[in-house]
This record gives C-alpha cells, sequence and structure tokens, in this order.
C-alpha cells in the first residue's frame, strides 16, 4: 500500500468504527481486525501504520465525529507530512479543500466533562497504558517470576504485581502460557486485595465477566473455600474456565444469571456469602487510555441506564452476605454518578450497613470509598467501596 492509500484504509475504518459506535456494533480491535482479514495483500508495515492512524485520530477526538475523513483532516491538521498525503492519487484521499477543518480535538465530550469527580485529572485520560502483571499465587512466587521479565518492575503496595512497558508481549511468554502470570491492571488488582478474602471463605463475583477478578481471589483464597463467578452474558463466563485451568484455579464454580431474574438463581446463597464483589457494569470512561473510542459510544441515556442497572445489582447482592459479610462494589467509571453516589444512595436505601475506611496504597479517599485514576496512581481509573452488613 501507498502512504497515501494507507490514509485512505484508516478513513474507511473509522468510518466503520463510528458507525459501530454509534449502533453498539463491535469494537474497534475487532473491525480492524475483520478489515485486514478481508484484505490480505496488506503487509504487517501496512496494518501497521493504518492501526496507528486510526488510533491516533481516535484520542485525537472526544465527540464522536461525522465521519472518518473528518476525524483523519482533523489528525492531518496538526501535522503536514500527513496532509500532503491527501493528494486524489490513486486509492488516496481527496486533497482537502481549504474550508475543511475536520473535527476538533478534544480528551472529554462536553456533556460528560461536568460529570467527572472533581480530583480526576482530565489530561491523563488518554495516556499510555503500561502491562501490569499479577503474579498467580497457586502456581509461582514473585521472586520465582521476576527473573523471567528483567524490564519489570516492583509495584510498592502490590507484592503480587509486576510493571512492564507498554505493548510488552506477555502472552507469548512461557510464565503466562504456564499460568503463572495474568495480565490484569494495579488497580483491579487492588480492587480483588480490598475484598480481603481467605482461603476456606465463601466468595461470590457477582459480575465476573471473563473472571479477571474472579482469578486473582482464587490466588489469594489459595484454592480453599467456595468461589462463585456468575454473569449475565454466557460468553463472557465460557472464557473464564481455559482462564481458570491455565491458572491451576479449578475449584471454580459458574453461575450464568437471567438478566432482571438474577434473584431466583441465588436465592441458596442468601446470608451464606463472606465476600461479595460487585464489579458493576459501567461507562468505562476509567479505561479510555485502553479504549479510546468508548467516549464515542456513551450517551447520557446509556449513563442512565447503566446507573439504574448498577443500584439494581446492588439491591440484589445484599441479601447474600452472611452477618458480618462485606460487600465490596467496584467500578472502572470516574463519573461520582455511578461511583460515590451509587455507594452513597445505597447505604441511604438500606439500613444495617457500615462503611470499612480502605487504607490502599494507591488512591484518594472519596464519598465512602476510594478513587483510583490514571493521573494519580497510574491504574486505571476506578472507584470501589467496602460495605459491612453489620452483625
Ligand atoms: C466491569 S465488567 C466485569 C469485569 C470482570 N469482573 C473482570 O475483572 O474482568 C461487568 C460485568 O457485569 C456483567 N453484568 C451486567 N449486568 C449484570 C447483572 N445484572 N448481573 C450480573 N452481571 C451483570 C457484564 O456482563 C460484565 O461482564
Amino acid at each position: 500500500m501507498t502512504p497515501s492509500a494507507r490514509v485512505q484504509a484508516a478513513i474507511d475504518l473509522l468510518d466503520a468504527i463510528i458507525a459501530s459506535a454509534r449502533d453498539g456494533g463491535p469494537a474497534a480491535d475487532t473491525l480492524i481486525a475483520r478489515y485486514f482479514k478481508e484484505r490480505r495483500y496488506a503487509g504487517s508495515r501496512d496494518r501497521r501504520a493504518v492501526r496507528d492512524h486510526v488510533y491516533d485520530a481516535v484520542r485525537r477526538v472526544a465527540e464522536r465525529p461525522v465521519d472518518g475523513r473528518a476525524a483523519m483532516v482533523g489528525l492531518a491538521s496538526e501535522r503536514p507530512e500527513l496532509a500532503a498525503l491527501f493528494d486524489g492519487s490513486t486509492h488516496a484521499p481527496a486533497p482537502i479543500a481549504i474550508a475543511e477543518t475536520g473535527a476538533p480535538p478534544g480528551i472529554v465530550p462536553a456533556w460528560i466533562e461536568p460529570l467527572l469527580a472533581a480530583p480526576v485529572e482530565r489530561n491523563a485520560l488518554l495516556g499510555r497504558a503500561p502491562v501490569d502483571l499479577r503474579v498467580n499465587r497457586l502456581k509461582a512466587t514473585p521472586a520465582g517470576v521476576a527473573p523471567c521479565f528483567p524490564d519489570a518492575v516492583e509495584l510498592a503496595g502490590l507484592p503480587d504485581a509486576l510493571r512492564l512497558p507498554e505493548g510488552a508481549p506477555v502472552e507469548q511468554s512461557d510464565p503466562w502460557k504456564q499460568g503463572l502470570v495474568e495480565v490484569q491492571d494495579a488497580g483491579s488488582q487492588l480492587i480483588s486485595a480490598a475484598c480481603a478474602v481467605r482461603p476456606g471463605m465463601t466468595v461470590i463475583d457477582l459480575c465476573a465477566g471473563a473472571g479477571g477478578k474472579t482469578l486473582a481471589l482464587a490466588s489469594t483464597m489459595a484454592g480453599k473455600g467456595t468461589l462463585i463467578a456468575a454473569d449475565t452474558i454466557r460468553s463472557r463466563l465460557a472464557r473464564l474456565g481455559p482462564r481458570a485451568e491455565r491458572a491451576g484455579a479449578t475449584f471454580i464454580e459458574t453461575l450464568l444469571l437471567d438478566q432482571g431474574h438474577e434473584a431466583g438463581a441465588l436465592a441458596s446463597l442468601h446470608g451464606r456469602a463472606d465476600v461479595v464483589l460487585v464489579d458493576a457494569p459501567c461507562s468505562g470512561t476509567g479505561t479510555w487510555r485502553r479504549n479510546p473510542e468508548a467516549r464515542w459510544r456513551l450517551t447520557p441515556a446509556r449513563l442512565d441506564r447503566l446507573a439504574a442497572e448498577q443500584a439494581r445489582i446492588l439491591d440484589f447482592a445484599a441479601p447474600l452476605l452472611a452477618p458480618g459479610g462485606a460487600l465490596v462494589y467496584a467500578t472502572c467509571a470516574l463519573t461520582d454518578r455511578e461511583g460515590r453516589d451509587q455507594v452513597r444512595a445505597f447505604l441511604n436505601r438500606h439500613d444495617g450497613w457500615t462503611v470499612e475506611p480502605l487504607t490502599a496504597v494507591l488512591g484518594r479517599s472519596h464519598g465512602d470509598g476510594r478513587l483510583l485514576t490514571p493521573g494519580h496512581d497510574g491504574t486505571d481509573g476506578f472507584y470501589f467501596a467496602r460495605l459491612r452488613r453489620m452483625p
């Protein structure tokens, strides 16, 4: 592909990404993979160049652009060498008209800006994310694994964490293939640690997804006790199976819930759990550095639906706790509505609960819980709180 044809390919892909964000379709990574599967003539350098154009354009724009050309023309307005590739030659984009300015730059969509928690450093939301590893204590120790990753640095206060530079190809390494390590953001590791699980406990990970945090809980529980991973999406829970096998976490049970009718499947667990983790579905505002196009997907109506769902999940989670048990609420969201205010509203709706102060190495105290941000902590953004059901 010529350099100009790569720019046109990026424009075509951006068109697809914009439509998908508007209509709730597949993620950008999936669309890019599909695009190149159908275009075998593109070599690895073409693919890398097109992908870089696409993500540079996505990262640069906060509001969903009208089309892919507007996104790329906006990027070209800051890069003369890119603007020169709009030359109208075969497979190239048409020249940029004098009045054509492209999509304006921005970090946070204007409507979300006032909803973000006040301490959030807006400028750091689109920074580069490192690769964090969690050592799986079921199979390894940090001291045993560290020599396999000479570039890794330890993270103070997170004894099982190792940090590698952005893009490190961990999944090709033997320790990953053998289940000695998992890729997991340090913020997620901190939330699992806030659950303070111990071997022998009964623990429910109520929004387990593909089990990132379930596996961390399994590691701390040393394979002893009851650990239930529940979710409403079968395909996500199915991804936990092979991961758990690789990690040697064979004691995990999975529970598929029926959206809107969760209470039935959970009835036999009422009053039994020592710890319930609610890692709720959320706006993902804390993970924009990994999914920058998520900014183009979120709408006020979607945020309303998410906030209502978070409250509903908390309400059916609460009866699962044994007296004295701990409910840990977490979201990778940085809006107060989904974090601080959601926890306060739960405490206002339910009698018999107390807040447990969290003294983590990272984050800041915010409302009844803790706020982690990319700018302050170098992790993805999270809000989490630990609540205890009074005995
Ligand atoms: C933030 S993700 C969980 C990520 C996961 N805990 C991890 O660490 O990888 C939220 C999950 O909640 C699930 N979910 C959505 N509504 C739910 C409900 N009503 N009950 C249980 N899980 C739900 C979603 O399918 C999604 O997998």
